[in-house]
C-alpha cells in the first residue's frame, strides 16, 4: 500500500500579514487547522512543520518553503510512507479536484501555488543537496528541476499573505 503523509509548512515571517499568520482565525478556525483538515481526508498522517510542537525544518530553519519540504520528506521516508503531499498554512481554501489531480500524477505541483505538492519521499537527500548548491530557493525552481508535473488549477487557489486577503476570502 502507498502510504501519503501529509505536511503543513507553518514557519517563515509573516512579515506581510504582521502577526504569526499560521495562528490567524478565519470562521472561527484557525488557518493552520484549516489546512490540516484540507489534507486529512487524502493522507495517513499529518505533520506541522516549522513551528514548535511540530517537526523542524531541514537542514535548518530560515530557508523558506523548501525546508519544510526537505523535513518533510526526511520525516516521510524514515517512517515508511512512500509520498508526501504538501500545502502551506496560508491555503484554506482548495478545491478537491486540484488534490486529485495531483494525486492520481507522481511527482507534480499545482502551478498557481507550487508548495501545493505532490513529491516521492525518497527525494529528500536529493532536495538538502539542492538546497546546499542549488541556484535557487523557489519551490517551483525545484519542482522543474526534479520533472515534476506541473498541474493547472483552473480556478483561482487563495493565498493569505496580508490581512486583506483574509477579509476578501
Ligand atoms: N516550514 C516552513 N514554512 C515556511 C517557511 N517560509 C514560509 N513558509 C510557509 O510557506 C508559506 C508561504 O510563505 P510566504 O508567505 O511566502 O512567506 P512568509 O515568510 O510566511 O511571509 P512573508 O514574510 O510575508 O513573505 C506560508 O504558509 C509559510 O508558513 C520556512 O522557512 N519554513
Amino acid at each position: 500500500m502507498t502510504r501519503l503523509l501529509g505536511a503543513v509548512l507553518a514557519g517563515g515571517r509573516s512579515s506581510r500579514f504582521g502577526s504569526d499568520k499560521a495562528i490567524a482565525l478565519w470562521d472561527g478556525k484557525r488557518l493552520l487547522d484549516r489546512a490540516r483538515g484540507l489534507l486529512d481526508p487524502w493522507c495517513d498522517d499529518v505533520v506541522v512543520v516549522g513551528r514548535d510542537g511540530g517537526i523542524a525544518d531541514l537542514p535548518s530553519p530560515g530557508l523558506g518553503p523548501l525546508g519544510g519540504i526537505a523535513a518533510a520528506l526526511d520525516h516521510g521516508a524514515t517512517r515508511g510512507f512512500r509520498c508526501v503531499l504538501t500545502i502551506s498554512c496560508d491555503m484554506p481554501r482548495v478545491p478537491k479536484e486540484v488534490f486529485e489531480a495531483l494525486l492520481r500524477r507522481g511527482p507534480s505541483y499545482c502551478v498557481e501555488a507550487p508548495v501545493l505538492g505532490h513529491w516521492p519521499a525518497a527525494l529528500g537527500a536529493q532536495l538538502l543537496s539542492y538546497l546546499e548548491t542549488g541556484p535557487s530557493r523557489s519551490v517551483k525552481a525545484w519542482a522543474q528541476s526534479i520533472g515534476a508535473l506541473p498541474i493547472d488549477a483552473e480556478v483561482p487557489i487563495a493565498n493569505i499573505n496580508t490581512p486583506a486577503d483574509l477579509l476578501a476570502l
